[in-house]
């Protein structure tokens, strides 16, 4: 996909841009900046959830997002809440679920299973939509280090398996290399987005 962005305002306040962006298969990258900044408008623009900016958005790639908070169905058990949104076999989503560790798990509600559970269903759901593209943002905060290790190494698995590129939004440049993602700054007012000097 490729974003060439002249400018994104909230209100008349420009708050982005411009900037351009380029993702596919294969590749990752990790958009890095202080709160604040616009990494996650930058992430919704590329979704395809916020269409109300200057400029550009292609993309003919499948995506799928991952949010920090798990947007599950509360009242669709863990099972369906991965057939349903993605249209995937039951035992696609049973495999899915076993591989993100919540074998066992799947008639539960939502509500019935701990947020790093929710977030591993989300990620599950995610690779069941089995996008070219995945768009993550800050999927790993607020969890204690161990779960969010885990979600890592899960993560990177799944996106090894598949093939698909990605854009993490994150605070943490540790999470991203751990990642292999090229690193990527948002700075400056309105943001512009700088290759980071770590990324070499
Ligand atoms: N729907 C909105 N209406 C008006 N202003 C908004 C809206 N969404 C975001 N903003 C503003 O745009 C700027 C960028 O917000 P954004 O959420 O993209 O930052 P961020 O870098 O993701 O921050 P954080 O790291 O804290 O999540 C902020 O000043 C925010 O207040």
């Amino acid at each position: 996909m490729r974003l060439e962005l002249t400018g994104k305002s909230f209100a008349g306040r420009p708050v982005l841009g411009p900037l351009h962006l380029t993702v596919e298969r294969g590749q990752r990258m990790a958009v890095l900046g202080p709160s604040g900044i616009g990494k996650s408008t930058l992430l919704r623009i590329l979704a395809g959830l916020d269409r109300d900016f200057g400029g550009r958005l292609e993309s003919r790639e499948k995506v799928a997002v991952v949010f920090q908070e798990p947007v599950l169905l509360p009242w669709q058990r863990a099972v369906a809440n991965i057939t349903l949104p993605t249209g995937c076999t039951e035992a696609e989503a049973r495999r899915l679920m076993a591989e993100v560790g919540l074998a066992g798990q799947e008639d539960k509600f939502p509500r019935q299973l701990s947020l790093g559970q929710q977030r591993r269903l989300s990620l599950a759901r995610a690779f069941a939509a089995r996008p070219d593209i995945l768009l993550m943002d800050e999927p790993f905060a607020s969890l204690d280090r161990e779960t969010a290790g885990r979600m890592m190494d899960l993560t990177a698995r799944l996106l090894d398996r598949s093939g698909a590129g990605l854009v993490l939004i994150t605070h943490d440049a540790a999470e991203a290399s751990g990642l292999g993602a090229e690193l990527f700054r948002l700075a400056g007012s309105p943001a512009a987005l700088v290759r980071d000097e770590r990324a070499g």
